[in-house]
């Protein structure tokens, strides 16, 4: 055991005073790039990445020494968790370190959402002052649909407190979880009652491309539809038809299917998708803030630390 890890991402440097402190080497190289930390991986004991490249079979193979995983961040989709478990690593995630930024970023959508804040923005810096055309929406009195109360989605629901919205949420595995900010319902629930639909689940073979053409087709009411989770669980050309249809009134998207360019300039949806006045985009920014960057890292550090591995 050399008790040394590997950080390959841009990391707050209280992890790694921390670390330090356990008895933990550390090489920092924020720039790393996956052929480099392929080459030199069977050295370490520990790995800490975000999200820029897939720890997967060849890669763990590689790894031979490797003890433990960090993930910087909340989704665990770029690590092939099933076999990283059956070689005996330790995966630790941080979602409570950046579940208040996807819960406000959520918030912000939203009422961005629901007050034309984007259009209403661009009308004006091109000469156009439109009220009517602007008139927004009010949360209050809404039902919130959440999909996933983990937490991601119990943040969401907890900053909702103070609208005076009823929020409701489905969690396909996790029972008994209602609290004093959401009410736990069916998925035939969710589809009957919601005004707004929140996304708050996992990328998993099961959630990619779940959300598609049928899934809106059962909503009762028009829908404003955020998704902070992950990209692949939604098909854009759905959120488009749903719009078109009149089954969405507007969706918030801070995580698309194809994210950064130039691949996404070149999906078929993209230029639909800019050119809606209907859609709020952000870059994948929801759980990205100068306080999660801190959080992250302190919350990692403590449950390395309660591993005990040093
Ligand atoms: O924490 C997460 O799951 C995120 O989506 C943040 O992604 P990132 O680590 O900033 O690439």
């Amino acid at each position: 055991m050399k008790n040394n890890i590997l950080i390959v991402d841009d990391l707050h440097p209280t992890f790694i005073e921390q670390a330090g402190g356990f008895g933990y080497t550390i090489n920092y190289q924020p720039d790393m790039k996956l052929d480099e930390a392929y080459a030199i991986i069977n050295n370490y004991d520990g790995l800490v990445i975000r999200s820029k490249f897939q720890v997967d079979r060849k890669f763990i193979d590689q790894a031979t020494h490797l003890r433990f995983i960090c993930r910087a961040g909340a989704g665990m989709d770029n690590i092939d968790e099933d076999y990283a478990l059956e070689k005996g690593i330790k995966l630790i995630n941080a979602p409570e370190g950046n579940m208040d930024a996807v819960g406000e970023h959520a918030i912000g959508l939203l009422l961005s959402l629901m007050n034309n804040m984007n259009t209403a923005d661009a009308e004006i810096r091109a000469g156009s002052w439109r009220r009517e055309e602007n008139r927004g929406y009010e949360l209050k009195g809404r039902t919130v649909g959440i999909i996933g109360y983990g937490h991601m989605g119990s943040s969401f629901a907890k900053k909702l407190s103070g609208f005076g919205v009823n929020v409701i949420a489905y969690d396909k595995y996790k029972t008994g979880f209602s609290d004093q900010y959401a009410r736990e319902v069916s998925m035939e629930e969710i589809v009957k009652h919601s005004d707004v639909l929140s996304l708050h689940i996992p990328l998993t073979k099961e959630t990619d491309g779940m959300v598609n053409d049928e899934y809106f087709y059962h909503f009762k009411k028009p829908i404003f539809f955020i998704n902070t989770a992950r990209g692949k669980v939604v098909k854009t050309s759905a959120v488009l038809s749903a719009i078109k249809q009149g089954k969405i009134i507007a969706a918030g998207l801070d995580v698309l299917e194809v994210e950064k360019f130039p691949s996404l300039a070149e999906q078929a949806w993209f230029d639909e998708l800019r050119q809606s006045g209907r859609v709020i985009l952000s870059p994948h920014v929801g759980g990205w803030t100068f306080e999660s960057y801190r959080k992250i890292s302190e919350v990692m550090a403590m449950k390395l630390g309660k591993l005990g591995l040093a």
